[in-house]
């Protein structure tokens, strides 16, 4: 049974722009509405070219591009909302037909093979050959035989491979096919008859991926590649999709996205941790770029050029993970994208991932690039989710419940932004360097615990817990000399009581001030710590919640809880994060004095 037949494939039924897609549209995206109060963002919107009009009648996107406080990104645009009047500027969505049953929860939808994908661990031998051969087909190009070899390593570092393969179909290919070059018409090239050519990765003489060794159906293992007919017929333009992806839609080449590229004076801004960290990964940028030098793979492009391709796949690239498609069908999408591990839901940096974290055999590791949807911001509460499905061959953004209710879904606003959270544990240097921005209170952010503080919690914890126990057997000291012992089980629960209070919070201090006369709130000592505060600095307030966790005791960590407002975007971060670590470093010295005298008064 195929897996994605003509039926079952929804870009089959969107594969071309036509009157009715058009009509389909919302009245303010054909009427190309610009509300007054977003003059400014609109100057500012990006007029889309025709390529990337006709590439998104194959996706489906409840959302348009816009401006907000995080800068550019996607905006929540039903099909059947009236006209609203946010800052969304350009529109980019609307393609469903009206005869097409619509999931409301699935915000945006895009082929694979409309970006690139990269299988990065688990899977079948050949099923990254199979996603090669079918993004030739659907983008009407055929990849070079020492690129398509790289490609279908599928061991070697993601960021090498995406970046290499970005660097090709967005800078070379267009370039090559407009020069009338080595892609010839007709053989894997610009696909003017509107056939979908059905090439191999690297067809030529000296390619490795001929005809022959395309992946074959076989009777036992079902087919990963969908038949050819179920293709939608691949418009002339399409081979300069990337293209203009690079041109209109991501960061041009002069303009830093992540830091990788940051100029000396500005490095030495950073806090000393960020330092480091951008240090390591741009050691690991060079060493890719002089490999793609020595393979051959950096095409004559400039040094620029080459870092630019290495930031957007730090940047707006994800890493996913899917199941196989079964035998008996195309798999759930919900269930493809299940993954146990906490970090399942990180998005763009397979490129420096770590390899430690290998996913379980039955799910395949990708990593990819997914035009319009490298348009979301992060939020750390974010409301959408993302999931790769290999079964449909498509990448998939959904409404995400939100807060800490996962039962219940709240309905997303027209004109809202869609944002989804780029990994739960990242901390402001790793958000800083990966993708250039951060945000203050990041609950992810951890300081060293100065050495002093760490003896004195652990010397009160050790008292205290001496104390209970004392408490314990005063306590069955007394009820023996009542003779009224209790039974075991009494026994045992007044101990396990006496331990519970540890992990309390202790409360040293409540709605207290502080030396300095700012502090407000509770503070609490040694297990929990919670200490809330104003600073009133100049005009300027800030509001900060330090807590240490019993586990930082031990291992020397404190972390600073939130205030979740995005810093600006740009070099400004780097004023920011080190401004956070000031901060977080202030307020550490704090506590310990704080708790340093608290414990004095303890003895
Ligand atoms: C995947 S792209 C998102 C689209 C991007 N805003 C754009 O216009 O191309 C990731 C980049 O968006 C920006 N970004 C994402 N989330 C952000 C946030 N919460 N605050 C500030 N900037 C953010 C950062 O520049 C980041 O490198």
């Amino acid at each position: 049974m195929p897996l994605l037949g003509k039926h079952h494939n929804p870009f089959f039924i969107l594969g071309r722009k036509s009157a009715r897609h058009r009509s389909a549209q919302p009245k303010h995206a054909r009427a190309g509405r610009a509300p007054v109060a977003c003059l400014a963002a609109t100057q500012q919107a990006l007029s889309l070219p025709t390529v990337l009009e006709e590439s998104r009648g194959e996706c489906l996107l409840q959302a348009r591009i816009g401006l907000g406080e995080r800068g550019r990104g996607l905006f929540f645009a039903p099909f059947d909302a009236p006209p609203s009047d946010d800052c969304g500027t350009q529109d980019i969505m609307a393609t469903q037909t009206p005869n097409q049953q619509q999931e409301p929860a699935v915000l945006l939808r895009v082929p694979l093979s409309c970006g690139l994908t990269l299988v990065t661990g688990g899977g079948p031998q050949d099923l990254q050959r199979e996603l090669l051969c079918e993004w030739q087909s659907y983008q009407g190009l055929r990849l070079p035989s020492q690129l398509a070899a790289l490609l279908e390593a599928t061991e070697r570092p993601p960021a090498l491979r995406l970046a290499a393969w970005l660097l090709w179909a967005s800078q070379v290919a267009p370039a090559e096919v407009e020069a009338g070059g080595s892609e010839k018409e007709g053989e894997g090239g610009v696909n003017g008859g509107g056939q979908a050519p059905n090439e191999c990765p690297g067809d030529d003489a000296t390619s490795s991926g001929d005809k022959a060794s395309c992946p074959q159906p076989s009777p036992q293992q079902p087919s990963l590649r969908p038949p050819s007919q179920s293709l939608a017929p691949v418009p002339s333009s399409r081979p300069h999709l990337l293209s203009e992806y690079a041109r209109h839609i991501m960061p041009p080449p002069n303009a830093a996205a992540s830091l990788l590229r940051l100029a000396d004076d500005q490095e030495r801004r950073l806090p000393g941790d960020a330092r480091a960290a951008l240090r390591g990964v741009r050691m690991q940028v060079k060493s890719y770029i002089s490999e793609l030098r020595h393979l051959g793979l950096d095409w004559g492009l400039s040094e620029a050029t080459l870092w630019w391709a290495f930031d957007m796949v730090s940047s707006r690239s994800f890493a996913a993970r899917a199941a196989l498609p079964t035998p008996q069908g195309p798999t759930d999408p919900i269930s493809a994208s299940y993954n146990p591990s906490p970090r399942s839901n990180l998005t763009g940096n397979p490129s420096f991932a770590d390899a430690a974290s290998r996913p379980p055999s039955a799910l395949v590791k990708l990593a990819l690039y997914v035009p319009w949807a490298c348009l979301l911001n992060h939020d750390s509460s974010p409301n959408a989710s993302f999931e790769a499905d290999l079964g449909k061959r498509r990448f998939q953004v959904m409404q995400r419940s939100s807060g800490f209710s996962f039962l219940t879904t709240k309905s997303l606003v027209p004109g809202e932004e869609l944002c989804i959270s780029y990994g739960e544990d990242l901390d402001n240097v790793q958000l800083a360097v990966r993708y250039g921005f951060c945000t203050p209170g990041n609950t992810n952010d951890r300081l060293p615990m100065p050495p002093e503080l760490v003896a004195v919690a652990r010397g009160l914890r050790r008292q205290m817990l001496c104390s209970a126990a004392e408490q314990v057997a005063d306590d069955l000291s007394r009820n023996v000399v009542d003779g009224a012992e209790g039974s075991l089980q009494q026994r045992r629960s007044r101990v396990f009581s006496a331990m519970a209070s540890l992990l309390d919070p202790v409360v040293i201090s409540q709605g207290s001030r502080s030396m300095d006369g700012f502090l407000q709130g509770p503070v609490a000592f040694p297990l929990g710590a919670l200490l809330s505060w104003s600073e009133n600095a100049h005009s300027c307030t800030k509001e900060r919640e330090v807590k240490i966790h019993g586990d930082d005791l031990q291992s020397g960590l404190v972390s600073i809880l939130p205030l979740s407002v995005q810093m600006p975007l740009g070099s400004l971060c780097l004023d920011a994060l080190r401004e956070e670590r000031k901060f977080m470093a202030t307020s550490l010295h704090k506590i310990l004095q704080i708790y340093c005298n608290a414990a004095a008064s303890w003895h």
